[in-house]
C-alpha cells in the first residue's frame, strides 16, 4: 500500500527565483564556485559540508563581536554526541534580536480582550534596558536561571531578552501549568529569579494565580530562589501584592539609567531550558545554546519565506518551543504578534478577524485549530479577505491530506500552506516547507537545510528509497543539538533519550515515510505509538486521516495499540469522541470500518471502536497516545504536569479488561 496518493501538486510556487532559499543557493554557488541547481542540491551540500553553517552565518548576517574563524567551524566536544560549534566566535542572542532601534513596530500584543498595543523597536529596547539594569542590580549573573510563569505578552519577551543580554538562562511555563508541573521543572533548574503573573483571563474567565504562585515561591526558596517578582494583573493592569515577593514596579525602580549592554558569549553558551513533554515522570530539562537557537531558527524562518516586512503570528503559549522559535523574527526586523488568551473566546470568527485586521502575513497554527474552524462550519474567506496572508505554517501534529486540501481552499490558493515538524529537543524543524517547491497534499515538502534526516528500519538501514515507513533519524550533528540536560552531569540520560536505539545516531521518535518521487515526507505518528497488529506496522496518523471524512459526527479520536501481558499479539483500539448529539452506532462503525478497509487495508481496521468522553492532550496541544497505550496494556500511570486534562486518563483504565468491561452490545457491534 502506498502512503502517497497525490500525483498533482496542491500548491505551486509563483516566483521561486526570489525566495530566500534561492538567494542562499546563489550566494553559496558564488562563494564556493559551485553549481548547486535546486533545493535538493542545496540540501545535499548542507548536510555534507560543515562550511554550510558558516555560509549561513554570513548570509543571515549574524551579529557578533568576534566572528567565527573559517577554519574552526566544528570540533569534537567533551560529549561526542554534542560537538562544539564556532569555538572562536563571541556573540549575544539578545543583541541580534534588538539590532533595530527605530520606530518600526517590533511587537503587537493582542488577545481575547480585544485590546491591542503596539511596541516599536525603540520602545522594546528601552523596556529590555530597564529590565536588564534592574536584574543586574539585583544580582543576576551569567549562567543564573531566570524562570517565568508568564503569558505570551510583551513583558515575557522583555524578561527573556533582558536575561539573555546578561548571559543568564531563561525558562518559562504557561500560567495554566499546575503547581506540580511547575515545581517538577523549576526545582530541577533552581532559578535565582522567578517572574510570575498574578491574574490572567482565559476563555473569558478571570483566573487568580496568587495561591499557586505563592506556593511555588515558597517551595523554590528551598531551591535557591532569591527574587520572586509578581507582574501586574493582565485583567485590571493593577499590581497585586503577594507575600514574600516584589512588585514589578519596585523591582524595576532600581534602574540606574545606564545603557543596555550585551555580554559577549560563546556560541554554545546556554540560552533556554525547555522541557520534554513526558507524560509520566519528571520532565527532562533540555538546555539549548544561544548560537544554536539563533542560527537554526533564523535559518528556518528565512527559508520558509519570512521577510523583514512581514507580520508573523505564531499562536503559542510561553510553555511551547514555538514561543522561543518565533522570537527570532525580531532578529531581521519583522513584526511579531503576541497573543494572550484563547482563540475560541469570544469566538473563532473574532480571532480570524484579528488575523486579518492585523495584516498577518505568516501564520503559525496547528491541525487541531484548523479542524475546529472546519468543524464549526466557518468559511474563513467569507469573514475576511486575508489579503496579507502569504504563508501558513502548520505544526504540533500531523496535517493530514484532507486537512491540507481544506486549508488550501479555505484560505486561498495563493497562500503557501505547509506542515513542519521538529520539536523541543532541537528547537527547530527537521522537515519543513519551502516556498520554492511544489506542495503535495499530506506531504511535508522537504528536509530542512543542514538536517541530515534519514528513515531507518529497526536494524539501522536507510529505507527511504523504498517508500517504507521507519524511524526519523538525524545522522549528522547540527548546531541546535541540546547542549545537555540540566542536572545530567554524566550525559547518561541524554544518551538514553536520543542515542540508545542506534548508537551515535539521533532518533527523534517519529514514524516517517519519504515519497521517493516527490522527496516529500509524511509523519505517521510517534514511533512509540506505532501500531503493530500481526506484524503490520502503521501510524495512528493514517487512521486519523481517514476519520476526517467523518468530522461532522466525530469530534476527536485516539488510536492506540493494546498488548497486555496475557496477549500474544497487539490489537488496535480506536477511541472516538463524538460531537454533541451524535452517537457511535452500528451503522457508523460499519461505515468507518469499510472506509478504513478501502482507504488503507483490512489489516488497518481496529479491533475495537469505543466511544469516549475525552481525549488526553499535553499542555502544548499534542494527543497523548503513549500514556493511553500503557494504561490499556496494564500499566498504572501517575500523570505528569504536562497533561492538560489528567482526569481524562482515568477514562481508559477500564479498557484494560475490555472483554468484561465493555457491554456485549458494544462487542456485538465490532
Ligand atoms: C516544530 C515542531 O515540531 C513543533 C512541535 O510539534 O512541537
Amino acid at each position: 500500500m502506498s502512503h502517497f496518493e497525490n500525483s498533482e501538486p496542491l500548491w505551486r510556487p509563483a516566483n521561486p527565483s526570489w525566495t530566500a532559499v534561492e538567494r542562499l543557493r546563489r550566494f553559496i554557488n558564488n562563494k564556493h564556485g559551485l553549481h548547486l541547481e535546486d533545493y535538493h542540491d542545496l540540501h545535499k551540500y548542507s548536510v555534507e559540508s560543515y562550511a554550510f553553517w558558516l555560509d549561513l552565518w554570513e548570509f543571515l548576517g549574524i551579529i557578533s563581536s568576534v566572528p567565527p574563524s573559517k577554519t574552526r567551524i566544528f570540533e569534537q566536544g567533551a560529549m561526542p554526541e554534542v560537538p562544539v560549534w564556532f569555538p572562536d566566535a563571541r556573540l549575544n542572542y539578545a543583541e541580534n534580536l534588538l539590532f533595530r532601534k527605530d520606530d518600526a513596530i517590533a511587537c503587537t500584543a493582542g488577545g481575547e480582550s480585544g485590546v491591542v498595543h503596539h511596541y516599536s523597536y525603540r520602545q522594546l529596547r528601552e523596556l529590555v534596558r530597564q529590565m536588564a539594569r534592574a536584574m543586574r542590580r539585583h544580582g543576576l549573573k551569567k549562567g543564573d536561571r531566570v524562570a517565568g510563569i508568564v503569558n505570551n505578552t510583551i513583558t515575557a519577551v522583555v524578561i527573556c531578552l533582558a536575561t539573555a543580554s546578561i548571559g543568564a538562562i531563561f525558562s518559562s511555563t504557561a500560567t495554566d501549568m499546575g503547581t506540580q508541573g511547575i515545581l517538577d521543572r523549576y526545582r530541577q533548574i533552581q532559578p535565582k529569579f522567578v517572574f510570575a503573573e498574578t491574574e490572567v483571563a482565559y476563555a473569558g474567565k478571570v483566573v487568580n494565580l496568587v495561591p499557586k504562585i505563592s506556593e511555588v515561591f515558597r517551595d523554590l526558596r528551598k531551591y535557591g530562589l532569591k527574587h520572586a517578582v509578581t507582574l501586574p494583573s493582565l485583567v485590571s493592569r493593577k499590581e497585586i501584592t503577594v507575600p514574600d515577593s516584589s512588585l514589578l514596579s519596585k523591582f524595576l525602580a532600581v534602574d540606574d539609567g545606564r545603557e543596555l549592554t550585551f555580554e559577549q558569549l560563546s556560541f554554545s553558551h546556554p540560552l533556554f531550558i525547555l522541557y520534554s513533554s513526558g507524560t509520566s515522570g519528571p520532565p527532562k530539562c533540555i538546555v539549548h545554546s544561544a548560537g544554536g537557537v539563533l542560527l537554526q531558527t533564523k535559518k528556518e524562518q528565512r527559508m520558509i519565506g519570512i521577510e523583514p516586512d512581514d507580520t508573523y503570528f505564531q499562536y503559542t503559549t510561553t510553555g511551547w518551543m514555538m514561543w522561543t522559535f518565533m522570537l527570532t523574527a525580531l532578529s531581521y526586523g519583522a513584526r511579531l504578534i503576541l497573543y494572550d488568551g484563547s482563540p475560541f473566546h469570544p469566538d473563532l470568527r473574532t480571532y480570524l478577524k484579528f488575523i486579518h485586521d492585523q495584516g498577518v502575513s505568516v501564520l503559525g497554527t496547528s491541525p487541531r485549530f484548523l479542524a475546529e474552524i472546519q468543524g464549526q462550519g466557518i468559511v474563513p474567506r467569507q469573514l475576511a479577505s486575508f489579503e496579507a496572508l502569504k504563508t501558513m505554517s502548520v505544526t504540533g501534529a500531523v496535517l493530514t491530506s484532507p486537512m491540507f486540501v481544506w486549508t488550501q481552499q479555505a484560505f486561498g490558493e495563493k497562500v503557501h500552506v505547509f506542515s513542519t515538524s521538529g520539536g523541543t529537543d532541537v528547537c527547530t524543524s527537521f522537515v519543513t516547507g519551502c516556498p520554492g517547491l511544489p506542495g503535495y497534499a499530506g506531504e511535508i515538502q522537504c528536509k530542512s537545510l543542514g538536517m541530515k534526516v534519514e528513515v531507518f528500519d529497526p536494524y539501522g538501514n536507510n529505507i527511504e528509497s523504498t517508500g517504507t515507513a521507519g524511524e526519523l533519524v538525524c545522522t549528522r550533528p547540527h548546531p541546535s543539538l541540546p547542549v545537555r540536560f540540566w542536572g545530567d552531569e554524566s550525559g547518561a540520560k541524554f544518551r538514553d533519550a536520543y542515542y540508545s536505539t542506534y548508537p551515535g545516531i539521533w532518533r527523534q521518535g517519529d514514524f516517517i515515510v519519504l515519497n521517493p518521487k516527490t522527496k516529500g515526507l509524511m509523519i505517521l505518528g510517534r514511533s512509540d505509538g506505532v501500531l503493530n497488529p500481526s506484524g503490520v506496522r502503521f501510524g495512528s496518523g493514517e487512521i486519523y486521516t481517514v476519520l476526517e471524512r467523518f468530522s461532522a459526527v466525530i469530534n476527536d479520536s485516539l488510536c492506540v495499540g493494546q498488548r497486555r501481558p496475557q496477549d500474544k499479539d497487539e490489537r488496535v483500539l480506536l477511541f472516538l469522541k463524538m460531537r454533541a448529539g451524535c452517537t457511535l452506532d452500528t451503522r457508523l462503525i460499519t461505515d468507518i470500518k469499510s472506509t478504513i478497509r478501502s482507504a488503507l487495508s483490512a489489516r488497518h481496521v481496529p479491533a475495537y471502536m469505543l466511544e469516549i468522553e475525552d481525549i488526553p492532550y499535553t499542555v502544548n496541544g499534542k494527543k497523548i497516545e503513549i500514556a493511553v497505550k500503557q494504561i490499556v496494556s496494564g500499566s498504572d500511570l501517575k500523570p505528569s504536569g504536562t497533561v492538560a486534562n489528567p482526569e481524562s486518563l482515568q477514562l481508559y483504565y477500564k479498557y484494560r479488561d475490555l472483554e468484561s468491561a465493555v457491554p456485549s452490545a458494544v462487542k456485538a457491534k465490532m
